[in-house]
């Protein structure tokens, strides 16, 4: 009998990446020759000390940046080689939720955008604060949240439009140990339930450990072999 290996293609796909940013003084060069690939189903902490161009992958990756040399694909996502894909989500280091919205309404916004209709959205946005526990904010303007309310907010809105792919950007920084643990229970419920792809950026250890691959970033090089399972 002939076993047929079924292939299973990637969600990101970056090969020989590199990206450089035009200081005020000089250029920096901050991903140097960067290939890896996040599969379905993955678990990745990237990890490095700060500088070491974290950040920058992750924004390359979700496509919010070009590289300047090498390929970013998202082949399983079937998204043109130029087209970001929505599926790819980053939920960002600083949050950015819009300041004239309440918390619910910040969930609801890209639902809405995304074809979902308002009711629907209301029913959906509701639902990820409950299992975030963040229900008793959901009537409060970001300005009047923490701010690891307000990242623990970002986060829900990202795992409300279903992501394939969470690129998730020091999730926990702001957020002591019990509710970091907490949040990363709801990410990795989420991603188990559905077969969604978690890159965390972080420096917390405790975080990194909790997922089953490791990338290491050095002054923009990934140090071990970048695919993520
Ligand atoms: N828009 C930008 N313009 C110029 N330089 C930048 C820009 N964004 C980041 N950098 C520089 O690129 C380098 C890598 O930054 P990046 O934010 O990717 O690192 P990081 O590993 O995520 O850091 P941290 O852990 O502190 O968040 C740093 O030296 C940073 O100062």
């Amino acid at each position: 009998m002939t076993v047929t290996e079924v292939r299973t293609d990637p969600l990101v796909q970056c090969q020989n990446l590199t990206l450089t940013y035009d200081g005020q003084t000089a250029a920096r060069t901050v991903l140097k020759d960067i290939s890896c690939a996040v599969m379905p189903g993955a678990q990745i902490a990237l990890v490095g000390p700060s500088g070491s161009g974290k950040s920058s992958l992750i924004h390359v990756m979700a496509g919010l940046i070009a590289p300047d040399t090498g390929v970013i694909t998202w082949p399983a996502l079937r998204a043109h080689p130029t087209e970001r894909p929505g599926k790819v989500v980053v939920a960002f280091q600083a949050p950015s939720l819009i300041s004239a919205l309440d918390v619910t309404e910040n969930i609801e916004l890209p639902l809405v955008l995304a074809g979902v209709s308002a009711s629907d959205a209301r029913v959906q946005a509701t639902a990820m604060l409950e299992s975030l526990g963040l229900g008793q904010l959901s009537t409060q303007l970001p300005e009047e949240l923490s701010g690891g309310q307000a990242q623990r907010v970002a986060l829900a809105r990202a795992l409300a439009t279903k992501p394939s792919v969470l690129l998730a950007d020091e999730p926990t920084g702001q957020v002591d140990h019990r509710t970091a643990a907490q949040l990363l229970d709801v990410v990795f419920e989420h991603a188990a339930r559905s077969g969604m792809a978690v890159v965390i950026a972080t420096h917390d250890q405790s975080v990194a450990a909790r997922c089953t691959t490791r990338w290491e970033i050095h002054d923009g090089s990934l140090q071990n072999r970048g695919i993520g399972r």
